[in-house]
């Protein structure tokens, strides 16, 4: 059966000082998931939320919360973001060559799913035996573009990632993040993308309910078409 599609607006792009209502506006608007950007200057060179921001927004959703660290070493991290109410865990294969599995098996214990992100530059081969595992990785993430700001052009090159990942796996979860929208979705949906990340397309979008709506429907029709 085909993984289900799921819209995540990336909450980078909200208004954060507003964000419990930024999420309930999304969550209204037909949003499955909360795609939460964790940046701390190193690994990217851009500052965002941690996990007292998590913790926070918990009190004022039951969104399922999609946390994607971008940090030089996750594993300090998944303590506090269990315990903060992440519901998805997704680190980098980049700094976690050496303990991933480790890594994996805290965040599973910790209650949260675990997920695996690459970099444009990163084979794709080399998240496979992470979802090959005994304990496996539940999503696996391929960014669209280089990680650390919203607004940046989308990468059609990537989508020969998702399409091996898609042919090998067939009900994993994948996961596509940076410029997408009404214009690349369809590039994303027809590789087998199922689980979208998009930012300035839907806050910045006169009804971003449209576009979430958009988004899913080209999903849903490439999942068909497949
Ligand atoms: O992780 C990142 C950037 O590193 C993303 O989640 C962006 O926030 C997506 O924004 P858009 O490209 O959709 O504007």
């Amino acid at each position: 059966m085909a993984a289900a599609a799921k819209i995540a607006p990336s909450m980078l792009s909200s208004d954060f000082a507003n964000l419990a209502s930024e999420a309930e506006r999304m969550v209204r608007l037909g949003a499955d998931w909360l795609h939460m950007d964790v940046m701390v200057r190193h690994f990217v060179p851009n500052l965002t939320i941690g996990a007292p921001v998590i913790e926070s927004l918990r009190k004022h959703t039951k969104a399922y919360l999609d946390c994607h660290l971008m940090v030089t070493n996750p594993s300090d991290y998944v303590e506090a973001f269990g315990k903060a109410g992440a519901s998805g865990f997704t680190f980098h294969i980049e700094v976690a060559r050496d303990n991933w599995k480790e890594l994996t098996q805290s965040i599973k214990a910790k209650g949260m799913r675990p997920g695996v992100s690459l970099k444009p530059g990163t084979p794709v081969e080399d998240v496979f035996p992470l979802v090959e595992a005994e304990t496996p990785v539940e999503l696996v993430l391929v960014m669209t573009v280089e990680p650390g700001f919203g607004g940046q052009k989308f990468m059609p090159e990537m989508m020969d990632k998702v399409r091996t990942l898609r042919k090998k796996y067939p009900s994993l979860d994948i996961e596509v993040d940076g410029g997408l929208g009404p214009s690349t979705i369809d590039a994303a949906a027809s590789a087998g993308a199922n689980c979208i990340v998009a930012g300035s397309s839907v806050f910045g979008a006169p009804d971003p309910g449209e576009v979430i709506s958009a988004l899913r429907k080209s999903v849903e029709a490439s999942q068909i078409k497949s």
